[in-house]
């Protein structure tokens, strides 16, 4: 089943003046900030709480987060949902019916396995699956 939310996916056009931004709003500046040149994209990483917001910004314009700005502008891109076991829970949601982004999972940012569910199916909010790598 799908546990906590891992963290909350937030494009942004800037990254450098987004983290700024972010350090004022929560109080403490980002834990990490991570290239995933598989996704084109930076990422940010702050702890909100017990959260984690996740700031990202295309690194070339192939990037899903240059297409989602272009076309919504900057916002919340996705929420991603802590899985003890990513595998059998993309095959219980194929099963469920809902469009598998990425039928294997794949190394994502902050030391995780992801994969994504097409917001189609999900009322519009592109879901991310994430499980911690165990090195
Ligand atoms: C992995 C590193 C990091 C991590 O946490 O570890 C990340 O989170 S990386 C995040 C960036 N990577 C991804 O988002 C990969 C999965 N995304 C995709 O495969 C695409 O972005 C996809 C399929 C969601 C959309 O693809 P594309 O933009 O090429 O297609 P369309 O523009 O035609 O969109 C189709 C339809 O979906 C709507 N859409 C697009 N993005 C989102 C979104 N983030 N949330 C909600 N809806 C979204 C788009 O508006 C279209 O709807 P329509 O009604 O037809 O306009
Ligand atoms: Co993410």
């Amino acid at each position: 089943m799908l546990g906590k939310i891992e963290h909350l996916g937030i494009a942004v056009k800037d990254l450098d003046a987004a983290n700024q931004v972010y350090e004022k709003l929560l109080g403490s500046a980002a834990y990490k900030q991570e290239a995933v040149e598989s996704e084109h994209v930076t990422t940010s990483f702050f702890k909100a709480g017990e959260n984690k917001i996740e700031l990202l910004a295309a690194s070339n314009p192939e990037s899903a987060i240059a297409k989602f700005i272009e076309k919504r502008g900057e916002g919340i891109h996705h929420v991603a949902f802590a899985v003890e076991d990513i595998v059998a829970e993309l095959q219980r949601l194929e099963e469920e019916g809902f469009t598998i982004l990425n039928k294997e999972p794949k190394r994502g940012a902050d030391n995780k396995w992801v994969a994504f569910v097409h917001p189609k199916g999900t009322n519009g909010v592109l879901v991310e699956l994430c499980q911690e790598i165990k090195e």
